[in-house]
């Protein structure tokens, strides 16, 4: 069957801020305490959605969370008023207060692992939402980001919305940022690549400077939760020398599109039998290596040039969307360019300036989730969500009405901004037709 990719992008919440809360994410320590702009932060991510939809690629958005997220503050002890609630926690354990506050849910790549109906058995998109358990302030993402999901993809005949796994080590799972999908056409059945970055069973490699993030225990319960077939499922290890360089996620080493693989030379543990695997099992597999002669991983990680979305255009070549900082750099523009001129499948290039969310080392394929659907797929998603002309109007007016242009950790603690917050997603419910998902509206 005939089907297509749709990205969906996070919007941006309005706590946008900067607080240093992912140690092995080099941008989120590097910037920690700068002040951030969550009213651009949003606009920057607003464009490149409204850019790629009007090139003919469908888009949708997925909404921020309710941040600072006051349940989690009462949890850990803070009481009283929800203004004393954050008077206190700014008082007296301000990186909580800042954890609470985090808008990392736009991050949307790790919101959760999406198979597409054509490779699951019982014919259903499935989706297994990320417990992102190895950071507290992604942890709790999860609960509202399966009420988001199931208000967008609520067609229960076609779309399952598994909750995230167990919140232990063990399952550590940051979604599709560790996940690729191979295959031709996108509605015909693909090859799963699941990549973690430890294996709790084993006593194998693992990195010793910063966290592996996911574990194959997790990749191994989300492929038997989506019913995927073994035959056409793989599991590779990240490279730990890689993780430890601030490689904390594969999507900053590695993207994939239908048959081709763009990734680094080291991205993989055992590269070279990983790569074997993949040409086995995916008709046409085309791997485009960047080799650390040309670019070396830390320049991969400061430019995010992997972080990039590689796109099918309807004539059958690949756009590949990218990040200013990959323009900025000599040498990784210059490797782009070549690969415009050669015969390799990356045929055009598109930057967007997402300076915001880069600052905390989200770029441009942190910011969406591909869903992979068929026309009656699309047709069953919540058609409010869709970016085109008239919400994309409507989403800027709603960013100017209620974002600030500047916010730092001490302004976390203002009850003014927790009530902006409410007010600005009590009207987006309305707007993207998403019924009362959030706690303060029940
Ligand atoms: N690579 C992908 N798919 N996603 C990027 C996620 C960035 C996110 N940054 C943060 O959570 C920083 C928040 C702060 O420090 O304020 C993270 O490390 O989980």
């Amino acid at each position: 069957m005939k089907a297509r990719e749709v990205n969906f992008d996070g919007l941006v919440g309005l706590t946008h801020h900067y607080a240093g809360l992912s140690f092995g994410n080099e941008a989120s320590t590097r910037n920690q305490h700068q002040l951030s702009n969550p009213k651009l932060a949003a606009k920057q991510g607003l464009l490149k959605m409204k850019a790629l939809a009007d090139l003919g690629f469908a888009q949708g958005i997925i909404p921020p969370h309710e941040r600072p997220n006051i349940a989690a503050l009462r949890q850990l002890g803070f009481s009283g008023s929800d203004a004393q609630v954050l008077a206190s926690a700014a008082k007296h354990a301000p990186q909580l207060l800042s954890a609470a506050s985090s808008a990392s849910a736009m991050w949307v790549a790790n919101a959760a692992t999406v198979a597409p109906s054509a490779d699951s058995a019982d014919g259903k998109v499935h989706f297994t939402v990320a417990n992102l358990n190895n950071k507290f302030h992604r942890a709790m993402e999860a609960p509202t980001t399966a009420a988001l999901l199931r208000a967008i993809f609520g067609d229960k005949a076609r779309f399952t919305v598994h909750d995230a796994l167990p919140q232990v080590a063990l399952f550590g799972d940051e979604g599709a940022a560790n996940h690729n999908r191979f295959g031709a056409d996108y509605g015909e059945p693909g090859v799963q690549l699941f990549v973690y970055g430890r294996e709790e069973a084993a006593a194998g490699r693992i990195p010793s400077r910063y966290p592996a993030r996911q574990t194959r225990e997790a990749s191994e319960a989300v492929a038997r939760l989506h019913q995927l077939d073994p035959t056409r499922t793989l599991f590779a290890q990240q490279n730990p020398h890689v993780i430890d360089q601030g490689v904390f996620h594969n999507d900053v080493i590695a993207v994939s599109n239908q048959q081709v693989l763009f990734c680094h030379q080291h991205a993989f543990l055992n590269q070279p039998e990983v790569l074997a695997a993949l040409r086995e099992k995916v008709r046409g597999f085309t791997t485009i290596e960047v080799p650390e002669a040309r670019v070396s991983v830390s320049d991969a990680v400061t430019t995010y040039l992997f972080n990039s979305q590689l796109l099918s255009r309807d004539d059958g070549k690949m756009l590949l969307v990218l990040p200013e900082e990959a323009r900025r750099h000599p040498g990784v523009w210059q490797y782009l360019c070549e690969q415009v001129e050669s015969d390799s499948p990356i045929s055009e290039l598109k930057v967007f300036d997402l300076r915001e969310s880069m600052c905390n080392g989200g770029g441009p394929a942190c910011l969406r989730l591909r869903v992979a659907l068929t026309a009656q797929e699309q047709a069953a998603v919540n058609p409010a969500v869709m970016m085109n002309d008239t919400l994309f109007a409507a989403l800027n007016r709603w960013v100017d009405r209620y974002y600030r242009d500047r916010l730092s950790q001490a302004d976390l603690a203002d009850p003014q901004l927790l009530q902006e917050g409410r007010e600005a997603l009590d009207e987006l419910t309305r707007l993207l037709n998403l019924g009362n998902v959030y706690s303060f509206q029940h």
